[in-house]
């Protein structure tokens, strides 16, 4: 009765605060709140526009196309905080819109963060949670919260393998009983593939495109693996050597060519976790195979590109940007049986 009395006025928070995207679930509602992790500011203050509104959504419009006076910054970079006042004032909104708080109460917040991080990054975690209004503060790591948000069975004595490939960062690892057995936290992922497409398209075509534009040019087309059918699409561009705008057609192969080092560094990373684990457990995977999540799990043909070069079953989370999110939202309603997992802090 009191534990429902006090969601009625101040509802427990999942938040997955992520380098693109922060995602907040509430106590038995759902997913509430689902944002890019941007802000916008006046050029040469660190004041938010829109007395302090121009962030998520609206200040996602802005960037790439912001005029000279606006810059668009996203304060958290390959999962970790990178700019704490900005972090913060973003947090604080969307907390206040995910959901009403009655005046002196201060919701209870789960937050997952890389497998990777430092002391210091998980202080300034839990110091932003709690200036941005939050009371107690429980960290939980991404690869597990993929693992409970896809409905792995990680408290069995089977080896349950997780890839989690977001915006900027890769989270692998290997449960069995309930502990992780292996894991890896690389630095690259979606963003990765942002930049090689850039620095593919100044190599092979000449031509300049920013961030966003690759961005675009990979969901449009893009595509991990050869089975993928084959599509084209024309990209606007500065040609490299001119400055005038040119455009060129690029297709499925050749964006899969752009983004082929950093897919080979992911498929490294996940054959590091796999070498740290008894014969026994990776003989399990044979049969329970991979569960892939996170934004770029929506790259068409990644299921088929890990699968063959792994040799085992790969499938693709439901919803597979939400995985996350899914996860804390079920741990935070049974608090007391995650316990062991999780970094807590406690404020009144
Ligand atoms: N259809 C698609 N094809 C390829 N990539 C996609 C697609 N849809 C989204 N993505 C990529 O998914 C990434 C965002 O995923 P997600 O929202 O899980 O990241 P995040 O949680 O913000 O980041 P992180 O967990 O790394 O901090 C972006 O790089 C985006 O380009």
């Amino acid at each position: 009765m009191l534990h429902r009395l006090r969601q009625w006025l101040s509802p427990d928070l999942a938040i997955d605060l992520g380098s693109a995207n922060t995602r907040i679930a509430l106590f038995n509602q759902g997913i509430v709140l689902d944002e890019p992790t941007v802000v916008a500011l006046q050029n040469g203050s660190r004041k938010i526009l829109g007395r302090g509104a121009a962030v998520g959504k609206l200040a996602r419009q802005m960037l790439g196309r912001t005029p000279d006076s606006i810059s668009a910054v996203r304060p958290i970079r390959h999962g970790v905080i990178t700019d704490f006042e900005l972090c913060e004032a973003m947090l604080r909104h969307f907390v206040q819109k995910a959901a009403k708080q009655s005046p002196g109460f201060r919701p209870r917040v789960l937050v997952s963060v890389p497998q990777s991080i430092t002391s210091v990054e998980r202080r300034a975690v839990f110091g932003t949670a709690e200036r941005a209004g939050a009371g107690s503060i429980y960290l939980l790591e991404s690869a597990k919260a993929t693992a409970i948000g896809a409905g792995m069975p990680i408290s069995e004595p089977l080896a349950s393998l997780v890839c989690n490939i977001g915006a900027g960062t890769t989270e692998v690892a290997i449960f069995s009983l309930g502990e992780t057995v292996a894991s890896c936290s690389t630095r690259i992922a979606g963003d990765t593939f942002d930049d090689a497409i850039v620095d593919w398209m100044k190599q092979r075509f000449g031509l300049k495109i920013g961030r966003q534009t690759a961005e675009n040019l990979k969901r449009e087309v893009g595509s991990a693996s050869l089975q993928t059918s084959e599509r084209a699409t024309e990209v606007n561009g500065l040609d490299a050597m001119s400055s005038v705008p040119r455009k060129v057609l690029v297709t499925t192969g050749e964006v899969r060519q752009a983004i082929m080092a950093p897919l080979a560094k992911i498929l490294s990373g996940i054959r590091q976790v796999l070498e740290q684990c008894q014969p026994e457990l990776v003989a399990d995977l044979a049969d329970t195979g991979m569960v892939l999540a996170g934004g770029s799990a929506l790259l068409p043909g990644l299921d088929d590109f890990f699968s063959e070069q792994l040799a085992i079953p790969v499938l693709i989370a439901e919803d597979p940007e939400q995985t996350v999110v899914r996860g804390l939202s079920i741990c935070s309603e049974h608090l007391n049986e995650w316990q062991s997992s999780l970094f807590s802090i406690h404020n009144s």
